[in-house]
């Protein structure tokens, strides 16, 4: 079980972009058309398979929001800043 991080090492070590909202680790992806954005999401769906950590993924017309925590862990860990590290590798 990973350990959770506390809110001071989180904040050092998000990604440029990534925002610490509650328990949850978040980012907005802008693109230029809705089928960009879906075939995004299914990129990340497919990274968050090969690491058996999955996102909350919201996507709607020109956007794609990314939302990464530790269920089991009720919180951040470093498998959530890595998740987030191979998302923004996809751009
Ligand atoms: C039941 C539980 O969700 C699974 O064992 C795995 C799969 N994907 C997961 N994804 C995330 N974000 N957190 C988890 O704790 C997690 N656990």
């Amino acid at each position: 079980m990973a350990e959770l991080l506390d809110d001071d090492t989180i904040e050092s070590r998000l990604p440029e972009h990534w925002h610490l909202d509650g328990d949850e680790i978040t980012r907005t992806y802008e693109f230029d058309d809705y089928l960009e954005g879906v075939a995004f999401a299914s990129e990340v769906g497919e990274i968050a398979e090969e690491q058996f950590h999955h996102p909350e993924i919201r996507i709607r017309y020109g956007k794609v929001d990314v939302r990464f925590t530790s269920h089991e862990e009720g919180g951040v860990t470093d498998q959530d800043i890595d998740m987030a590290e191979r998302t923004d590798a996809l751009r």
